[in-house]
Order: structure tokens, then sequence, then C-alpha cells
């Protein structure tokens, strides 16, 4: 049976969830928020689900969360804030996962190329990835810094398409939620979802990735049956 590893030239790659726990540093900055803000501090597991869809959702869900009355002006400093206090702790907490850097290596030895492709803002994202020692594998990393790329915007990972050369359909996205796996089934590139990071209870399996693994390393792993091959892939949409 053909590896799906085989049938693809370029492998994108989330970041928070997916490549790095970010989530302590995320919800110790969030929780620093709540405290100058007045509101209650969220347990880490509360505070990881609700990593996914940028930083402005999080901040909002968050405040809601934490039950902090908020206009849209105090909506816009508690914005400002988090910016403020997650800028200051990147990497203090979070922690690469286990078999991200192997498997990366491996990717890159085998001659893939390499992307990251995240909902975080640059300001944080090059700083982590630095901090992680991840910087180097990626030819290029592209992050949301305008509101209409975020994923499930199809937007960054078309372009990462287009800086490799690659067709969509030979490109894979390795990310942890529903906003990962809709960004590539609407750029029509292959997804496999890890199972391990912040999908905020949306049953992954359901949204029909090509795979789900559950440690990262198992990428390198799966197949594409039988029958199916390299030549089924989808179409762009
Ligand atoms: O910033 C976020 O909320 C998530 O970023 P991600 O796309 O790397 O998971
Ligand atoms: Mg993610």
């Amino acid at each position: 049976m053909p590896k799906l590893i085989d049938c693809i030239d370029a492998v994108c790659f989330d970041l928070d969830g997916t490549l790095v726990d970010t989530a302590p540093d995320l919800t110790s900055a969030a929780n620093m928020m709540l405290l100058i803000l007045g509101g209650r501090p969220l347990p880490e597991e509360r505070v990881a689900a609700f990593i996914g869809g940028g930083i402005d959702e999080f901040v909002a869900k968050v405040v809601e969360a934490s039950h902090v009355k908020s206009d849209p002006a105090q909506h816009a400093a508690a914005n400002a804030l988090f910016r403020n206090l997650y800028g200051q702790r990147v990497f203090q907490h979070s922690r690469v996962y286990a078999g991200v850097e192997q498997t990366l290596r491996a990717l890159h030895g085998l001659g893939r190329k390499l992307f990251c492709v995240t909902n975080k803002e640059s300001r944080f994202t090059l700083p982590l990835l630095r901090s992680a020692g991840l910087s180097g594998f990626f030819a290029s990393v592209l992050c949301a810094d305008r509101l209409e790329d975020r994923k499930p915007s199809p937007n960054m990972l078309l372009a990462a398409c287009n800086d490799a050369g690659v067709s969509p359909s030979r490109t894979l996205l390795v990310g942890d939620s529903g906003a990962d796996v809709g960004a590539a089934q609407a750029a029509g590139c292959r997804v496999v979802a890890v199972d391990y990071g912040y999908h905020g209870g949306v049953p992954l399996a359901q949204l029909q990735p090509d795979g789900v693994v559950s440690r990262f390393q198992d990428i390198l792993e799966l197949s594409v049956g039988a029958q199916q091959g390299c030549h089924a892939l989808r179409a762009i949409a």
C-alpha cells in the first residue's frame, strides 16, 4: 500500500496544538489579563479549548468564560493587554511535542518542502519558532496577520503551495483543529489531524480528514489505501 507521504511534495504544519503545546503560556497570559481586569482565573484545560481561531477569538472566549463584563472599548483594551502579556512569555512553559523534531528532520531528508501555516500572528510565531529551535525546518512561515487569511480560509495554504511550486493535491496539512481540516479541504490539499491538540471538542474524524494520528511521528506511516493510490487525490475546490 502506498504511503501518504510518498504521494506528496510539500507538508504544511499548523503550530499551536500540532508542533508546540502553547497552552501553558497562553493560559498564563490569559490569567494575568483576567487578574488585571478583575475576572476569575481559568484552568489550562478550559483555556486550551479556546485556542485555534487566532488571538481576537481567543481573548473573546476567555473574557466570556470568566464572566468579565466588557463593552467594545474594553474588548479592544483586553486584546491589546493580552498581546502585550503574551509577547512577554511565548516560550516560557510551552513545549515542542514528542516526535516533532525527528519527524521534521526525516521529512526534510526525504526532500519534502516544509511550511508552517498558523492562525497565530507573526509577532508571536517567529520568536516562538526560534525559541523552540524549529525555525530552520521551514521554507517559509505563513501567519494570519490579516483577518481574511485565518484558517479555515485556504489563503495561506494556497500561498504555501505557490511558494513551493507544488499543486495543492500534492500538499499535506497536518493540524489539530476543525479550522485546519476546513482550510485544507477548501484548498484541495490532503489533511491529517492530530488528536492530542486543541480541537475544542469538535470530533475531528467526523470532518473526514485523510487520517487522524495520536503521535506526531505517525504521519510518516499513514498509507492511502490499495485501490485509492496517489492518483485519487481531491481536486481544488
Ligand atoms: O493562534 C491560534 O489560535 C492558533 O494557531 P494555530 O493555527 O497554529 O493552531
Ligand atoms: Mg492549532
